[in-house]
């Protein structure tokens, strides 16, 4: 046991999550943090290109059309790739807090089944943040933006500089992330944060 507590309420003392005064406007497209995530890359050809686009205050709206290479079941998304949509959608909220931040902790609520060449339509809000941690929750609707819910998650994402990266990706592709300048403008922006 490490003695850690595994809540994901926030605890006495955690405030209210502060947007970056350069965060993207509300309704602006986040765009991919790296070309190669399986949430959001654009280079993957079998991942799910989760398209988040920023909301008012620390929120976000996402969409992620399910295809056959997400099956677990016949006709059916996989649990986890549907959590991956979750922990991408809550993880790209960190982008307007402008802070680099990593999953400690998922919860997920698998609510209805979601058929391949379904939508997901996702929304996701910080709930507060307390020193290194930021506590989100995300909720997936089918059928539209209103639709009746499929899948629930609330996270604890964990505050980290870009050396976590650095220290623990495999070298080739830290070396071809660090040459890209797409990548050192995204790693940039982190590292002017305050
Ligand atoms: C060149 C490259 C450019 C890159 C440009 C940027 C790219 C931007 C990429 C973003 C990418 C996002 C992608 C989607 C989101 C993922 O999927 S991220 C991938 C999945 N997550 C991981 O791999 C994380 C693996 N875990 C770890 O590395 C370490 O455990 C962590 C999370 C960094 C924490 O370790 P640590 O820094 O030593 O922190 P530690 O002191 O243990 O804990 C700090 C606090 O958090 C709490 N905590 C830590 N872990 C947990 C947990 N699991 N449960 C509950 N509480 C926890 C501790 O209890 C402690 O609380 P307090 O005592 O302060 O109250």
């Amino acid at each position: 046991m490490s003695g850690r507590t595994a809540s994901l309420s926030p605890p006495a003392g955690a405030m209210p999550p502060v947007r970056h005064p350069e965060a993207p406007a509300p309704g602006e497209l986040l765009g991919s943090h790296y070309d190669q995530c399986f949430g959001c890359g654009g280079a993957q050809p079998h991942g799910l290109h989760l398209e988040a686009r920023a909301g008012e205050g620390v929120s976000l709206t996402a969409e992620f059309r399910v295809k056959a290479a997400h099956q677990g079941a016949p006709g059916l998304a996989h649990g986890g790739v549907l959590a991956t949509a979750l922990d991408e959608t809550l993880g790209s909220l960190n982008w307007l807090l402008r802070v680099i931040a990593v999953t400690g902790r998922l919860e997920t609520d698998f609510v209805r089944p979601v058929p391949v060449d379904t939508v997901l339509h996702l929304d996701a809000h910080v709930v507060a943040v307390h020193g290194r941690k930021i506590y989100s929750s995300a909720t997936g609707r089918i059928g539209g933006p209103d639709g009746p819910v499929a899948v629930r998650a609330t996270a604890l994402f964990i505050e980290v500089k870009v050396d976590h990266f650095i220290s623990h990706g495999r070298d080739a592709e830290i070396k071809a992330a660090l040459a890209d300048p797409d990548q050192q403008r995204v790693a940039r922006a982190f590292e002017v944060n305050p």
